[in-house]
């Protein structure tokens, strides 16, 4: 379990956890009065490391991982999944909200904080582009993200190596060796398809993500670390004062 400060310890005693459980990574946000502290782990390791939270606590959370969606049902008493149909302090236009992925429900939330327009890039496991307007979420985009893209060039080809440091801070001009053109590929790609919608909507960009402080390095917009979590924070306000 990786923390922002100290040490590991059994998390016994707060008032509000949030939970975002992302398929690589699950990030946790211990709140007790004006005290905060957020705490990651691996998706893969959720039932191990859930079991040191207090199954009394008052929880929020979204999930995008089924299985990891019912180890928190099974540990919590008191949890509330995020959906579409919660009381939110934006608009849904969505043909299928069933099936919105959650997390992209609390980022739209958490841009709040920032505006009431604007382009939300989440590069994580997978590269998600969304657009709200006027506190309205319109959808967006899908995409292989960075090490995913890497992973499959890798694995359904027979010689390309697998790249898993993205150092370059130029990718315009051609790769020059097999590295070079997979981490300018992909770097291509993720970047291009993210300006592509910037001229298209010319709304602020917000970042967030894994892999969002490396396209910092390319991209003009708003980096924010744990936006989901953020989201989750102005929904649990929003519906305590409606
Ligand atoms: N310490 C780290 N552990 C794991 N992945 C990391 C780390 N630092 C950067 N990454 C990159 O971030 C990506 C995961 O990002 P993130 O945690 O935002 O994804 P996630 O948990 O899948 O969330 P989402 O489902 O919202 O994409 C990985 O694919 C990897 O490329
Ligand atoms: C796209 C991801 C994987 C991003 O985390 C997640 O939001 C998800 O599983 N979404 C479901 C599909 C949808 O959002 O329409």
């Amino acid at each position: 379990m990786t923390e922002t400060s100290s040490k590991m310890q059994y998390y016994g005693d707060y008032n509000l956890l949030l939970i975002d459980v992302g398929n690589t990574r699950t990030k946790v946000r211990i709140i007790k009065d004006s005290f905060k502290k957020d705490v990651s782990f691996p998706t893969s390791e959720i039932k191990k490391n859930i079991e040191k939270f207090n199954p009394n606590s008052s929880v929020i959370a979204v999930s995008v991982v089924n299985k990891a969606t019912e180890i928190l049902k099974t540990h919590f008493k008191n949890i509330k999944f995020i959906t579409a149909q919660t009381n939110l302090p934006i608009k849904i236009n969505y043909l299928t909200p069933q099936t919105l992925g959650t997390d992209r429900i609390a980022h739209a939330c958490g841009g709040l904080l920032y505006g009431n327009s604007f382009i939300i890039v989440n590069a994580g496991t997978t590269t998600v582009i969304d657009i709200v307007k006027e506190r309205k979420f319109l959808g967006g985009w899908i995409l292989p993200g960075i090490k995913l893209s890497s992973q499959c060039l890798y694995k359904f080809t027979s010689k390309l190596p697998l790249v898993e440091n993205f150092t370059l801070n130029n990718f315009y001009e051609p790769g020059n060796s097999t590295t070079e053109c997979i981490e300018k590929g992909i770097l291509l790609f993720t970047v291009s398809s993210i300006q592509k919608v910037k001229k298209t909507f010319n709304l602020p960009i917000i970042l967030t993500g894994g892999n969002g402080k490396l396209l910092t390095n390319f991209i003009k917009a708003k980096y924010v670390e744990n936006l989901t979590l953020n989201g989750l924070e102005v929904i649990a306000n929003f519906s305590s004062q409606s």
